[in-house]
């Protein structure tokens, strides 16, 4: 069998200082293989996009192991911690903030190529993330503001695949969208994920957008 691209075990957090501090994220646990694109859903407060931070690195978890390739992910080693990173990136919810907002759109993204993939080409992987995403490559050196939220969200897609990632975060990627631009984009970062191997987490209340994964999984705010 091959080794899952994300395997998260018996993973909790807890949040808050002092005596407000309490459990947001009940323990849980499930394996993404590649390509595969699995939804979490559940009501506002049940820890979604406390799960994203952690499988992002963004935030610890209290209890429980992240493994990206099989390989500990939530401790990895200062050395290998560019490369690491690498392996598990972001589609946000407000996609300017995957981007400088002085920079153009290429820069951002041969900025997040040197950074974290230093030994790749970066107008290789620009051409072929900009195509896999169907982002304008005409678009590249406008600004994040001199392009509509669809482009935009299409430009962080890009950006997030340009670095070859093997899994992806989408913290509810299509909210800030009108409901056409979003079912595109949706349809988009789908189909990219699974046309690249890439294991795709799919943060969503939207009952309609989960329909698009292969799986669903629902949690609850923990009982307090
Ligand atoms: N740093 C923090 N300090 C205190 N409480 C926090 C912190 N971060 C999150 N929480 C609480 O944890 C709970 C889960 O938050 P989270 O943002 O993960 O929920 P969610 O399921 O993504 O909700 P939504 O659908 O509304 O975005 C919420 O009750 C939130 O107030």
């Amino acid at each position: 069998m091959s080794i899952p691209a994300l395997e998260a075990s018996n993973l909790s957090a807890r949040r808050g200082h002092g005596e407000a501090r309490r459990l947001v994220l009940d323990p849980i646990g499930f394996t993404l293989a590649r390509g595969e694109a699995v939804a979490i859903t559940g009501p506002s407060g049940a820890g979604k996009s406390t799960l994203a931070d952690i499988v992002l690195g963004l935030g610890l978890p209290d209890s429980g192991e992240i493994r990206v390739l099989g390989e500990p992910w939530s401790t990895p080693k200062r050395s290998h911690a560019a490369a690491r990173r690498r392996l598990v990136q972001g589609v946000p919810q407000d996609p300017a903030a995957a981007f400088v907002p002085r920079w153009s759109i290429r820069t951002s993204l041969q900025h997040a190529i040197t950074r974290l993939f230093p030994s790749a080409h970066p107008a290789t992987l620009i051409a072929q993330a900009a195509e896999l995403a169907q982002f304008d490559p005409g678009l590249l050196d406008r600004r994040p503001h001199q392009l509509s939220g669809g482009q935009l969200q299409r430009a962080a897609l890009a950006r997030a695949v340009a670095v070859k990632p093997c899994v992806l975060v989408a913290d509810e990627p299509t909210s800030a969208l009108d409901p056409g631009t979003a079912q595109a984009v949706a349809g988009q970062l789908l189909s990219t994920a699974a046309a690249s191997g890439i294991a795709l987490l799919l943060i969503t209340h939207d009952p309609q957008l989960a329909a698009y994964c292969a799986r669903t999984i629902s949690i609850q705010p923990p009982a307090q």
